[in-house]
């Protein structure tokens, strides 16, 4: 029987706990999920530098721990402790619970160390009530010219309920969506659907590089996204209640751009 570790490491090295260190550098090989989220400054190397030279460090790409995990699975079969490294959480807006069934039905145990996850964080630096948030949703870059409409969706959705959204923003092939690229995408959405969902003087929360030295996050009308210079993604937006509480509003002034 063998331990299938899903490793938290936060949003940049600063985060990285003592006991994700320990779990680490007590595996055999480490894949670092290159995929569903990114940092300023955890790779590979750094990821060896933690943990000596007797750990395997080794990269994951989507096709190989969603579809193609048979070989993490032979590992394990072989006694080997694997441990998948995730940025952020390894369990939030993220899936390997399919590995994770997958290796347990083989008698294989598992191991989910927790890691400071963009959600946690944006929720914390946004000023509103975390009592308050409905369900998260990405706003992912279209196909051809055809837009995937769920965010408006669960916007509306959120909106009749008057509880906060927040939109993860899609990265493909290695490339991070921005947040000008997102709300131009959901200003589309209302152009088709016209439910009046969104309208260019909402105020929206944008959080970019999050965790990293140069970090902002920032509230603004929509129609003050396409002039604001924004730093290098990765970006994530909170999309407010249009019905907030006196204290919310008086938390969102102090995020308000001058
Ligand atoms: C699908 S979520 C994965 C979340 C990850 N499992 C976690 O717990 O942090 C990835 C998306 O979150 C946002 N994100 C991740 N890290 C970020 C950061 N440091 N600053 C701002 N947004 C970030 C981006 O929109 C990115 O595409």
């Amino acid at each position: 029987m063998s331990l299938l570790k899903l490793i938290g490491l936060g949003l940049s090295s600063k985060f990285i706990t003592k006991k994700a260190i320990e779990e680490l550098s007590s595996s055999d090989i480490i894949y670092l999920d290159s995929y569903t989220s990114l940092s300023c400054d955890i790779n590979e190397e750094l990821i060896s530098s933690l943990t000596g030279n007797n750990v395997r460090v080794l990269s994951a790409n989507r096709p190989l721990l969603e579809n193609n995990f048979e070989i993490i699975l032979k590992y394990l079969d072989e006694g080997k402790n694997i441990a998948i490294a995730t940025i952020g959480d390894p369990m939030i807006a993220t899936t390997h619970i399919s590995l994770i069934t997958e290796a347990k039905s083989r008698g294989h145990e598992f191991l989910i160390v927790p890691g400071v996850s963009v959600h946690c964080y944006m929720i914390s630096k946004s000023m509103l009530s975390s009592y308050r948030f409905g369900k998260s949703v990405t706003i992912v870059y279209p196909f051809g010219d055809k837009i995937d409409m769920t965010p408006y969706y669960v916007l509306k959705e959120n909106q009749e309920r008057k509880l906060h959204t927040i939109f993860y923003l899609d990265i493909r092939d290695g490339k991070p969506m921005s947040a000008k690229e997102a709300v131009s995408l959901l200003l589309k959405m209302e152009e088709t659907e016209k439910m009046k969902v969104i309208s260019r003087d909402d105020v929206i929360i944008v959080g970019q590089r999050l965790g990293c030295q140069d970090e902002e996050v920032v509230a603004m009308k929509l129609s003050d996204v396409v002039n604001y210079q924004f730093k290098p993604q990765p970006h994530i937006i909170v999309y407010p209640s249009k019905s907030l509480h006196f204290m919310e509003s008086e938390g969102l002034k102090c995020l308000m751009k001058r």
